[in-house]
């Protein structure tokens, strides 16, 4: 008999206390870390870490080639800390905000010796919490022992990347009746992941036959465009012409997937769109931020097709990489259908940068 936290337990708990801004200790065969995020961190932490060694500030190799710092790591660099710096000049390195007022923030120097291995957890980590990826870092002896001593929360890295890699089992937790303005056969299901992550919705219209490709949305969470009817984009029309779709076929299912702002987060969303402000377009945006162009999962929404028991389907997109993503799991794409609505004058250039850059076909 075991009390103890499972793997995916530990990982959910040590996302958590990064999210609420505590350390935990990353253990790793090639030496140990104790690791807190850079987002929000306090004076009184950062004096802390400096008294357990030298701090280092793990960035994504994104935000290192904004900053014109060296990634020795590859995909990521881990930035020496100088003495003399506060939180300020930690916030600053980590949040792109003001790069533009300030755009000589170094010269940066980065480590190259060690591991990244437990650096390149705590950034996969500080991502799926949502939070800038950014992480200060300090290397220590027995890090079993201090999470012991301080209560802390440790993860072993090895066993924790390749898990935080793979899809998280997604359970059917309850589906019940909704009747819906587009339809009054409507069912709405939820999902929720093993490892302490969003849940996910699925809506049924009506009762699509398994056998038959389905007309299939897979909707990305966007709160400004969903609820507030943001101009800035095409969600909320989006949303509403697919289920309006699918209530006049009488079938069809959307998945509203809760990777808000093509995974980011709401936070960092606003950041992107506080950059945007200063003139940088959706995915350059990201990209300061220390982003890829997309960081969502797609294998999720194929998850829930399946566990639905559909195999195929008649997507509603303009996305070739949702369509590519589907193939990818198994999720036969039949059709693609347009769904070309919500232009606005502020949403132009949000739609011309898709179409460039993300190969949108709009
Ligand atoms: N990071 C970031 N996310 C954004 C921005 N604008 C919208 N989003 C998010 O982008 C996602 C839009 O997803 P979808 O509607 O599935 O759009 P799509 O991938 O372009 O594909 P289709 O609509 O299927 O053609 C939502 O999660 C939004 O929150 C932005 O400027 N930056
Ligand atoms: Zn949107």
């Amino acid at each position: 008999m075991s009390l103890a936290p499972s793997l995916p337990e530990r990982i959910a708990r040590t996302r958590a206390d990064l999210r609420m801004g505590v350390p935990v200790v990353l253990l790793h065969g090639d030496g140990d870390v104790v690791a807190l995020a850079a987002e929000g961190v306090s004076r009184a932490r950062l004096a802390d870490l400096r008294e357990l060694g030298a701090v280092h500030l793990a960035i994504t190799a994104r935000r290192a080639t904004t900053l014109s710092a060296r990634a020795y790591d590859g995909d990521l660099a881990r930035l020496n800390v100088p003495a003399s710096a506060g939180v300020e000049w930690v916030e600053a390195v980590a949040d792109p905000a003001d790069d533009l007022t300030h755009p000589m923030k170094g010269p940066f120097s980065s480590l190259r010796e060690g591991s990244a291995t437990p650096a390149r957890a705590a950034l996969a980590l500080a991502k799926s919490a949502r939070l800038l990826p950014a992480a200060l870092i300090v290397a220590v002896e027995n890090g079993a022992q201090l999470a012991a001593e301080h209560g802390l929360t440790a993860l072993q890295v090895d066993g924790a990347l390749p898990l935080m890699a793979d899809l998280a089992p997604l359970a059917d937790v309850i589906h019940a009746r909704v009747p819906l303005s587009v339809s009054q056969a409507g069912r709405v299901h939820v999902f929720r992941p093993d490892d302490g992550g969003e849940e996910h919705f699925a809506v049924e219209i009506g009762r699509p036959d398994r056998e038959k490709p389905v007309l299939a949305r897979l909707h990305s969470a966007c709160f400004t465009g969903d609820l507030f009817g943001s101009l800035k984009c095409d969600c909320g029309p989006q949303l509403h012409a697919a289920l309006a779709q699918m209530g006049e076929e009488g079938h069809g299912v959307l998945l509203y997937l809760n990777q808000e702002g093509r995974g980011i987060g709401h936070a960092n969303k606003m950041r992107a769109y506080s950059l945007q402000d200063q003139g940088f377009d959706t995915v350059e945006a990201n990209h300061r931020l220390g982003f890829e162009d997309d960081e969502r999962d797609f294998r999720i929404g194929a998850a829930i097709l399946k566990d639905m028991g559909f195999a195929s389907v008649r997507l509603m997109t303009n996305n070739p990489a949702k369509i590519a993503r589907m193939e990818d799991q198994g999720i036969t794409v039949t059709e693609r259908v347009p769904l070309v609505v919500g232009k606005t004058a502020q949403n132009a250039g949000y739609l011309a940068t898709k179409a460039k850059k993300s190969g949108h076909m709009l």
